[in-house]
């Protein structure tokens, strides 16, 4: 009985009332179709009933979930706006990144959310790989962690024209491109062909060209290779001092060193969006989306959503545990899209 109790709070604390029904005086399941699909849902990664750590971290950065009434109630009068990450957000993290596909259901998903909100997806991909994952003309684009980013066309002075230029879609919507790393792209041809060459001899490791950055993916490398990879990707960089390394999921990635990062597109779409009351909702799960999140803290505008199953240092105010709960939350944002805000013209 006591397990069922410290299993019963972990899952109400995540939004997910699955364990309700087992328990006595509790509301009863709702038998509306779609009620049932969120509730009924169980995410693949669960973590254990038993971890407290979680249940604690859970408090701090509530469920999107559970909390979704209390964010549309703060939406009154606003227009909200959807930010999405890919990897680990939209797609699960597996193990080859050129198989890194979204469900048929998330898509669905997405479009039903971008048809009532307008919609970005901020990418350490490039904006080309991370299109043809997601397929879909109805959101906007933003890849190598915003440094290549296709938004509303709008006459905007904040930024430099010299990396501005205005394109036209395939429905003939003016749009605009924002690439503020384009001087770097020389210097990272070079470099990917030195890293190459350079990490050619270390088994498993695969370098991804996302066009204004590059991944450095280790997943694959043996452990007591991995420093020799460092060294090797390390040795490449003192020769571009320009060029600086970080770290997401078993990846290293080397990024042009300018001021701009998701938090900057994030930024950078909403001003083009020119909506004068907004309410951003971002959701990611990589240290790279901690850079648009802080913005939204900063801002006090907003809602910044991390997807983790486990605990772990955040500017997000709200959690969600996997990909499968991020499908809920989109699910459920669409459909209150669909009964309460007015669709978007095309
Ligand atoms: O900003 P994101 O859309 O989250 O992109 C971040 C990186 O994601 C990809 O790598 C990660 O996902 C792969 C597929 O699941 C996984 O194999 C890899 O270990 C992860 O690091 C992508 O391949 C990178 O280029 C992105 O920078």
């Amino acid at each position: 009985m006591v397990l069922v109790g410290i299993a019963a709070k972990l899952y109400e604390a995540m939004g997910i009332q699955r364990w309700l029904p087992m328990i006595p005086n509790s509301e009863p399941m709702s038998k509306s179709r779609h009620d049932h699909m969120d509730r009924g849902y169980i995410s693949p990664g669960e973590p254990s009933v038993l971890d407290e750590n979680y249940i604690s971290w859970l408090k701090e950065h509530p469920s999107a979930i559970s909390s979704f009434q209390r964010m549309i109630n703060a939406s009154k009068g606003k227009q909200i706006v959807v930010f999405l990450d890919y990897d680990g957000t939209l797609s699960p993290i597996v193990c080859d990144p050129d198989r890194a596909f979204m469900s048929d259901q998330m898509r669905a998903a997405v479009r039903e959310v971008s048809k009532h909100f307008p919609t970005a997806i901020i990418s350490g991909r490039s904006r080309e790989k991370v299109y043809s994952f997601v397929k879909l003309n109805e959101v906007y684009y933003s890849g190598s962690h915003g440094m290549d980013t296709m938004g509303p066309a709008r006459e905007n002075k904040s930024y430099d024209d010299k990396y501005q230029y205005k394109t036209i879609d395939e429905e003939g919507n003016e749009l605009i491109v924002f690439q503020p790393a384009k001087d770097f792209l020389p210097a990272l041809q070079k470099m990917l062909v030195e890293m190459t060459e350079k990490t050619k001899n270390i088994q498993g490791v695969v370098i991804e060209d996302n066009r204004f950055c590059l991944s450095v993916h280790y997943r694959h490398v043996k452990d007591e290779d991995y420093e020799k990879l460092e060294e090797e990707v390390e040795s490449v960089l003192e020769n571009y001092p320009e060029f600086h390394m970080t770290r997401g999921k078993k990846v290293m990635e080397v990024r042009p060193s300018i001021e701009w990062n998701k938090g900057h597109a994030l930024e950078y779409l909403l001003d083009n969006l020119g909506f004068d009351n907004v309410l951003p909702i971002y959701i990611g799960d990589d240290r790279t989306d901690e850079d648009a999140f802080k913005v939204l803290r900063e801002r006090g505008e907003g809602f910044p959503i991390v997807v983790s199953s486990k605990p772990r240092d955040t500017m997000a105010f709200h959690s969600l545990h996997d990909p499968s709960e991020v499908l809920s939350f989109l699910i459920r944002l669409g459909r209150w899209g669909f009964k309460n805000a007015y669709p978007i013209q095309a």
